[in-house]
């Protein structure tokens, strides 16, 4: 049974951990360890903890970037903690990152944070039990939250 780590942050308007818990539950079996921690710039070091100290062959890393500049700044600083995370441990650390101005009011950023924890948990689930089915996947225009926008034609 893999072990799969899940952090999210007391920042985001959304319990977004919790939508990949039960995603991931629905799925497979699995051990899942839980962090929460405050914002996206702390999200590096508790996933590398849950990778190096927990055991956890993948991690989600999950936040919610806010709409100000110095937010975006933060969420710029926060992916590329997120990338060395990834490389110091050879393993991939998902990121799933919801900008809250990509929504235009509330309920719809409640539906985005909520699907995109979803089907990014999804991926794991597939990266872990079936890849081939990734594979599948391939160039077929995947998106997370909003709808899939399909592959480009000629
Ligand atoms: C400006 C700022 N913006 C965000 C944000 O948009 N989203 C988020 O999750 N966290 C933010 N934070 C908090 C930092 O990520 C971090 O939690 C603190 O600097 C403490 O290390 C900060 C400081």
């Amino acid at each position: 049974m893999p072990t799969i780590g899940v952090v999210d942050t007391t920042f985001a308007r959304f319990n977004m951990g919790k939508a990949a818990i039960d995603e991931i539950q629905q799925n497979m079996s699995a051990k899942i360890i839980r962090r929460t921690v405050p914002g996206v710039k702390d999200l590096p070091v508790a996933a590398k903890k849950l990778i190096e100290e927990e055991g956890c062959e993948i991690v989600m890393a999950l936040g919610m970037p806010g709409s100000k500049e110095q937010d975006k700044i933060c969420a710029h600083e926060a992916s590329t903690g997120i990338i060395q995370a990834q490389l110091m441990t050879n393993t991939h650390i998902i990121e799933v990152f919801v900008h809250e101005d990509e929504a235009r009011d509330e309920n719809e950023l409640v539906f985005l944070m909520d699907q995109r924890s979803r089907e990014h948990a999804l991926n794991v689930v597939k990266m872990l039990s079936r890849p081939e089915k990734m594979i599948k996947e391939a160039g077929t225009g995947q998106r997370q939250g909003f709808e899939d926008v399909g592959p480009a034609r000629m």
